[in-house]
């Protein structure tokens, strides 16, 4: 079978326009697949330069079938069932600047380059005190996005319009910030911090579409039915979501929207992030350690399961809805998306893959909602507290299988299981949830009544009992 390669290209080459750091999944089938419907409009005209900004990495991969990759959309839309796949084409090169640092730095010099994309993971906007301008390359991905800026300011260019795309809140303040650290650190002088702050624009973002990646299951069916060999197939799920926070002039030069995308340039993004991290990831973090104690593996069974379904709606209708600061029936409609995402029958989505550093997340993406509820009803969120309850079960490790977190939240936990009060020590443990959660009124108790019960008769049935109850 032919290997993809450069006579599978439809589209015309078109300038760089676009440095992407990062060559994960979720960019190759979020940034760069959105960039090829603006190209197929001929809306952008516009190709991407790739850098990888680890040292060891996918980009060799790309360049071995002459960087494309097939994007593969499967699941529902709008109600409507969608099975689709394209090459995508809009990469024009890689670069390595752990192997070619001069190359990196050339960048620079191009005219026609206007955007910078990232996403480097949660850990990637970083400071590192120890990096510097004449490593070659620094170690973070602001450290050796200071030293291109840096260069471009030194030729008397203009600026780029810098888009991150880390699920990080706020990540275009956070990433010029430490920008700035670094132009101070490094000494590079007022001009150029003027420059970065006057000639650049830095957005934040919300970037939303389930992105599981290499189908690794059904690569060969694929390739047999494509007839081509492809070993970077991505596979996502057909909706997505595109916050972008600051000028709406980024809607002309960036023609997203245009090209009828679902694209959204707001001065505010934080209704939107609320939403997606309540409605969304909330109930992801509330559904994987109920589930999983009652042997359940993936979202897709969560929503076919009868008790589960209710349980996940109870939760979004009743404890979630209520406490975020949008239309009620834009709430609706969101959540009704969800559920539809979550049921992708195409999509095998691991509640062990969502639970990875469930601590950090419980806080960033429940307690809020929690907290809000408490305050707005005077009495506690059950499914929340039940999801809590699950997770101190697991992390006590009581469950069969053991907690994925950090080793900062394991040892915690190794002491807190230690305490002749283990619930009220692990709800107390401030550096855990920012705060100590034996305020709320009754939640020590409450916990204690579910464990008994998830102990006694399962997990299943602690979630029946709930069900039943109602609010
Ligand atoms: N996959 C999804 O469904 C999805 C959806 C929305 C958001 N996200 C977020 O996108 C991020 C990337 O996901 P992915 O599926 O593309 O993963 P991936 O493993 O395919 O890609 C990770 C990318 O991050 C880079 N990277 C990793 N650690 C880094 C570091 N310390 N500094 C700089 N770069 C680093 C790698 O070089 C690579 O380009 C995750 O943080 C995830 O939370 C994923
Ligand atoms: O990617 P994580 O591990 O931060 O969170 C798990 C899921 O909640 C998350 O991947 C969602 O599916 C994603 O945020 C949808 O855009």
């Amino acid at each position: 079978m032919k290997q993809l390669d450069n006579s599978f290209r439809k589209l015309p080459k078109y300038p760089t326009k676009v440095i992407q750091f990062g060559e994960g999944n979720f960019l190759r089938a979020f940034v760069d697949w959105q960039i090829q419907q603006m190209n197929k409009k001929d809306l952008f005209k516009g190709g991407v330069a790739v850098v990888q900004p680890i040292e060891n990495g996918m980009t060799k991969m790309l360049d071995e079938q002459d960087d494309l990759y097939t994007v593969l959309l499967e699941g529902k839309l709008n109600g409507e069932k969608v099975q689709d796949h394209e090459i995508v084409e809009d990469i024009n090169e890689t670069i390595r600047p752990y192997e070619d640092y001069q190359a990196y730095l050339d960048l620079a010099k191009n005219d026609d380059i206007e955007f910078i994309f990232s996403n480097t993971t949660e850990a990637g906007i970083a400071f590192d005190e120890n990096d510097k301008l004449t490593d070659k390359p620094q170690n973070s991905y602001p450290g050796k996005l200071t030293a291109l800026l840096y260069e471009r300011f030194k030729l008397g260019k203009k600026g780029f319009q810098i888009i991150p795309c880390e699920l990080i809140n706020h990540n275009g303040n956070t990433l010029k910030e430490i920008v700035l650290k670094y132009a101070k650190l490094w000494d590079l002088g007022a001009d150029f911090e003027a420059w970065v702050n006057n000639e650049n624009d830095f957005y934040a973002t919300l970037v939303d579409r389930i992105v599981p990646g290499y189908p690794k299951d059904r690569a060969a069916d694929l390739e047999k039915e494509w007839q081509y060999h492809d070993n970077l197939i991505v596979k996502a799920e057909p909706f997505l979501i595109f916050v972008i926070e600051g000028d709406k002039k980024l809607e002309k030069l960036l023609p997203l929207k245009a090209a009828g995308l679902n694209v959204v340039v707001t001065d505010d993004m934080q209704p939107y992030r609320n939403r997606k991290v309540s409605l969304l990831n909330g109930p992801h973090t509330t559904m994987s350690p109920i589930a999983r104690l009652a042997g359940i593996e993936t979202v897709g069974e969560v929503m076919s399961d009868t008790d589960f379904y209710k349980f996940v709606n109870d939760e979004m209708y009743q404890e979630i809805i209520p406490t975020v600061a949008l239309p009620k029936d834009e709430l609706t409609a969101y959540a009704e998306g969800v559920k539809e995402r979550f049921e992708n029958p195409y999509v095998r989505h691991e509640l062990s893959s969502i639970a990875l550093n469930s601590i950090s997340k419980f806080k960033a993406r429940l307690l809020p909602t929690f907290k809000r509820y408490v305050a707005a009803e005077g009495k506690l969120p059950k499914r929340i507290t039940l999801a809590l309850a699950s997770y101190l079960k697991i992390y006590a490790g009581e469950a069969d299988f053991k907690p994925q977190d950090t080793p900062e939240t394991l040892a915690a936990f190794e002491k807190l299981v230690k305490a002749d009060d283990y619930v009220e020590a692990a709800l107390g443990a401030t550096e855990l949830w920012g705060e100590d959660l034996n305020q709320f009124d009754g939640l020590k108790a409450l916990i204690l009544e579910d464990l008994e019960l998830i102990n006694q008769q399962g997990a299943r049935k602690a979630v029946q009992l709930i069900n039943q109850e109602g609010k």
